[in-house]
């Protein structure tokens, strides 16, 4: 995991010219942003418009997407951007797309947990999937709208209706819990940020995130209570956000990061790039749950193999155990909403 979001963060980095990199050898991929005017949608944007891997970036959402189309696409890198406007025009901006991301929704506000925006976003994520259904079967989807723990298995249950589900392609994007267990077990060890491993896995609300510290990479010696302070903060890190933010939403930017890191590594596994492996919220039977986060293995079907837990601690263990009533519940709200 380590190397290849190092290669992501290079590649994002790197300045692209027309002459930067050969069209021959990098496949066409357009990737389309459902949401793409929001906190994170522009953002995110922005740096998906930096990936030399994307050629046409389709930005959607139910408003504002002619300007911020029209800004990012005068930035001189690879991609042809186009912005769609409302439900006339979603058709098109799916129409072809190979990654679809989805940070469409409400966030949250201080007191609210991820669940409270259920009401609301369940259906976004319904109508959107239903979309995406029809216009583009083979995507691969990259859920960020919360509660990610239902949203994913609301958009299974569309694309199963549809005749159309592809477990292989339905991500609920965690990577933000890996950026931040990665950059506060790195402060906490005082070790070099940029060489930090650290996998996340269970879902993405509280409890539900379980970070492996006992997995961490470089190795620290850590007290059971760092470890617990690490992992509370780490599972409450979009609360800490909302609470900064006191009203004006959740974290936009480090998830805009994050968004485009895991964007990328589909991108890459679909252009054949070998090892490239990303924590994510996908069909699973790593565990007893029908959806569990955990690392994943990319490919060109998107997901090639979904990785193990690994040696846990006890403390680990306990987690695992903590989480699954609520993370059992929440995917049978996703499920339930549907049907
Ligand atoms: N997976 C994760 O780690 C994270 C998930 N999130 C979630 O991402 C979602 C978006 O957050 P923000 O960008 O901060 O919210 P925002 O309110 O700033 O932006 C959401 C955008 O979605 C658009 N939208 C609403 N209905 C739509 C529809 N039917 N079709 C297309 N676009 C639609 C809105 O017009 C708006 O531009 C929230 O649900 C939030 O909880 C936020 C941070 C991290
Ligand atoms: O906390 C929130 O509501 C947004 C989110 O999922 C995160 O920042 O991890």
């Amino acid at each position: 995991m380590r190397s290849s979001l190092l290669r992501s963060v290079k590649t994002l980095a790197r300045p692209t010219t027309a002459r930067a990199y050969s069209v021959d050898s990098v496949p066409s991929r357009k990737v389309t942003v459902l949401g793409a005017a929001g906190g994170i949608g522009q953002p995110l944007s922005l740096l998906m418009k930096l990936n030399p891997l994307v050629s046409q970036l389709a930005l959607y959402d139910i408003g504002g997407t002619p300007g911020v189309a029209a800004d990012v696409s005068h930035i001189n890198s690879r991609s042809e951007v186009a912005g769609y406007m409302g439900d006339d025009q979603l058709g098109q901006a799916l129409e072809g797309s190979d990654v679809v991301i989805i940070p469409a929704g409400v966030p949250r506000k201080p007191g609210m947990t991820r669940d409270d925006l259920f009401n609301i976003n369940a259906g976004i994520v319904k109508s959107l999937c239903t979309a995406i259904a029809k216009y583009c079967p083979h995507a691969i989807v990259n859920m960020i709208s919360n509660p990610v723990n239902s949203t994913v298995p609301i958009a299974a249950e569309v694309f199963k209706k549809a005749g159309i589900y592809n477990e292989k392609k339905l991500f609920g994007v965690t990577t933000l819990d890996v950026v931040r267990a990665k950059t506060f077990y790195a402060g906490k060890a005082n070790v070099n940020v940029a060489e930090v491993n650290v996998p996340v896995v269970g879902g993405h609300a509280g409890v539900t995130i379980l970070p492996l510290f006992s997995q961490a990479t470089p190795k620290a010696n850590l007290s059971q209570d760092d470890i617990h302070a690490l992992t509370k903060r780490t599972q409450d890190g979009g609360t800490e956000v909302v609470e900064a933010k006191a009203g004006k939403g959740s974290a936009t930017l480090s998830m805009a990061y994050a968004g485009a890191i895991f964007a990328d590594a589909c991108l890459k596994g679909l252009n054949g790039v070998p090892d490239v492996v990303e924590c994510s919220y996908v069909q699973s039977t790593i565990t007893e749950l029908p959806f569990f986060a955990s690392k994943v293995r990319l490919g060109k079907n998107g997901v090639e193999e979904v990785l193990g837990l690994g040696p846990l601690s006890d403390y680990e263990k306990e987690g695992l155990e903590k989480l699954k009533p609520e993370l059992k519940s929440s995917i049978e709200k996703g499920i339930e909403f549907v049907k």
